[in-house]
C-alpha cells in the first residue's frame, strides 16, 4: 500500500509541482530553440526551483519562438540565438539544439559570459570536446559553468546503482537504450548526419556513459561495433541502431545495445547490468577441500528516468564445489531489491524530494555550482564529457563510420 501511495504522490507532484516564489539572485535561463525537449528538461524542473526562472526563449522562426513563449509563459523572445545570448538579463543559457549546433552555441555563449547546460551527447566528436571543455575561458577565474545534461547521472537511484558494484572485478556490463520507433519519423534530427544524427551519439551516448560509470573507468579499445542503417533512402550515414563492445582495463567487456527504432509492442525498458568475476567467499561451514564461490550480478531497471519507477535487482549465485576439480555439490541464487527515491534513502543526506525527476535533480545541481555550493555532489566533469566523446568516436571507427563531422565556428 505504502508503495502505491508513494508511486501516486510521485507522479502527481512530477506533474502537477509546488511553485515557490522565485528568490532574488535566481538565475535567468534563455532557451535556444523551441525545442521539443526543454519543457520535460528545464521549464517544468524550474517552476519548483526557487532560485531559476525561465526567462526568455529564441527560435529561428520568431513567431514559433512567440508562441512557445506563450505556451510554456516565458516572459521574453528574442529574434535570434545571437540576441538571446547577448541579453545581459540573462545569466544562463539551455542549448537544446541538434547536437551538429552544440559546439559552436555552446562557445558562443560562454564568450558572452554565460552559463551553459548542454543537452547531452555534448558535441559532435572528440575533437570538438576537447576543443571546447578545454577553452581558455574555462581556466579563467569565476569562468561561466559549463555542464553536459547528463541527467541521470544526479539521480540517487544511479549513485545507489553504482554504489552496489565492484568495479575492477566486473567480468561484463552491458546497457540498454531503447527509443519506441514511433517517437521518430526519419526527418528527425536524430537521423542527419550534419547535425550529428545517429543511435550511437543519442541513445547510445547514455549505455556508453553508463558503462564508462559502471568500470569507472575509460574503455582500452572498441572491439565489436555493428550498426543498422536506416532504409533508403535515408541518411545512410546515420546509425538507427548501433550494437557495440568496448575492452576495459581490467580485461572486462562492456556492450550497448542503442535502438532508435524499437517496436512499440515490444517496448523494453531502459537497463544495465554488470555481471562480476567469481568470487571465492568465506564459508565456516564448509569441511576441508571445499570452496563456496559466488557471481553477483547487479541490475539496474530504468536507470534513466527513475522517478515514476526504479529497482535495483541484486542477484546472487552460489556454488558449493570442490576445490581440487571444481566439482559442483550445490547451488542456487538468491536476489534482493533496492531502491533510492531520495538520497537519504541511500546515504541519508537530506536533499531534494522524491518525486523529483532526474532533470530537477540536475537543475539543482547546475544551480549549486553556480551559487558555489556543495550540493549531492553529482556532477559531470569536463573530463568526463570529453572521455564520453572519445568513446563514442571508437564505436564509429570500428563500425566503418564517419566520425560526425565538426564545426567550424571557432
Ligand atoms: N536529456 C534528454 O532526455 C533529451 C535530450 N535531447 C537532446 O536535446 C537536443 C534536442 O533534441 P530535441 O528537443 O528532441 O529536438 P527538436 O528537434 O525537438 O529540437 C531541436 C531544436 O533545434 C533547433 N534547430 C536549429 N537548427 C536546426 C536545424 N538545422 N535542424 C533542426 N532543428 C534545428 C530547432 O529550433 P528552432 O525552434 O529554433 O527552430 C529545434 O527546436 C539534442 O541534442 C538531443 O540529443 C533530446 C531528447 C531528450
Ligand atoms: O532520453 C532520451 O531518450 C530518447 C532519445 O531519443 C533522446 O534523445 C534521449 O535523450
Amino acid at each position: 500500500m505504502a508503495a502505491i501511495i508513494g508511486f501516486v504522490n510521485r507522479v502527481w507532484n512530477l506533474n502537477y509541482p509546488p511553485e515557490p516564489t522565485k528568490k532574488d539572485g535566481a538565475i535567468r535561463i534563455g532557451l535556444l530553440g523551441a525545442s521539443g525537449i526543454a519543457p520535460s528538461a528545464v521549464i517544468q524542473p524550474a517552476k519548483s526551483h526557487p532560485e531559476v526562472i525561465i526567462a526568455a526563449v529564441a527560435a529561428r522562426d520568431v513567431k514559433k519562438a512567440e508562441a512557445y513563449a506563450k505556451k510554456h509563459g516565458i516572459p521574453i523572445v528574442h529574434k535570434s540565438y545571437q540576441d538571446l545570448i547577448d541579453d545581459p538579463a540573462i545569466d544562463a543559457i539551455y542549448i537544446g539544439l541538434p547536437n551538429g549546433l552544440h559546439y559552436e552555441w555552446a562557445l558562443k555563449s560562454l564568450k558572452a559570459g554565460k552559463h551553459v547546460l548542454l543537452e547531452k551527447p555534448s558535441v559532435s566528436n572528440a575533437a570538438e570536446a576537447n576543443s571546447l571543455f578545454r577553452h581558455e575561458l574555462l581556466k579563467q577565474p569565476n569562468a561561466p559553468v559549463l555542464l553536459e545534461a547528463f541527467h541521470p547521472l544526479f539521480t540517487p537511484a544511479w549513485h545507489l546503482y553504482l554504489s552496489l558494484l565492484d568495479p575492477p572485478n566486473i567480468a561484463w556490463a552491458h546497457a540498454v537504450l531503447p527509443v519506441p520507433s514511433i517517437l521518430l519519423g526519419y526527418d528527425d534530427i536524430r537521423y542527419a548526419y550534419n547535425l550529428a544524427g545517429g543511435a550511437l551519439m543519442d541513445c547510445g551516448t547514455y549505455c556508453a556513459l553508463f558503462l564508462r560509470k559502471m568500470f569507472g573507468t575509460e574503455p582500452v579499445e572498441c572491439i565489436e561495433a555493428t550498426p543498422t542503417l536506416p532504409p533508403e533512402p535515408w541518411d545512410q550515414k546515420c546509425d538507427q541502431v548501433m550494437l557495440a563492445k568496448w575492452r576495459f582495463p581490467n580485461g572486462g567487456i562492456g556492450s550497448i545495445d542503442a535502438n532508435l527504432s524499437n517496436p512499440v509492442l515490444k517496448s523494453k525498458l531502459p537497463w544495465c547490468q554488470a555481471i562480476h568475476k567469481e568470487k571465492v567467499v568465506q564459508d565456516e561451514s564448509l569441511s576441508e577441500g571445499k570452496e563456496h564461490v559466488v557471481i553477483r550480478t547487479i541490475v539496474g531497471n530504468m536507470v534513466i528516468q527513475p522517478v515514476v519507477w526504479h529497482r535495483v535487482d541484486i542477484k546472487e549465485q552460489h556454488t558449493i564445489r570442490t576445490i581440487a576439480d571444481k566439482k559442483v555439490l550445490k547451488t542456487w541464487t538468491t536476489t534482493d531489491y533496492k531502491k533510492a527515491y531520495t538520497w537519504e534513502e541511500f546515504d541519508g543526506k537530506k536533499l531534494g524530494e522524491d518525486w523529483w525527476i532526474s532533470y530537477r535533480w540536475m537543475l539543482e545541481e547546475f544551480v549549486n555550482k553556480i551559487k558555489g555550493r556543495q550540493g549531492s555532489g553529482a556532477w559531470m566533469s569536463h573530463e568526463d564529457s570529453i572521455h564520453q566523446m572519445e568513446m563514442i568516436d571508437s564505436g564509429y571507427v570500428k563500425a566503418s563510420m564517419a566520425i560526425r563531422p565538426s564545426h567550424t565556428f571557432q
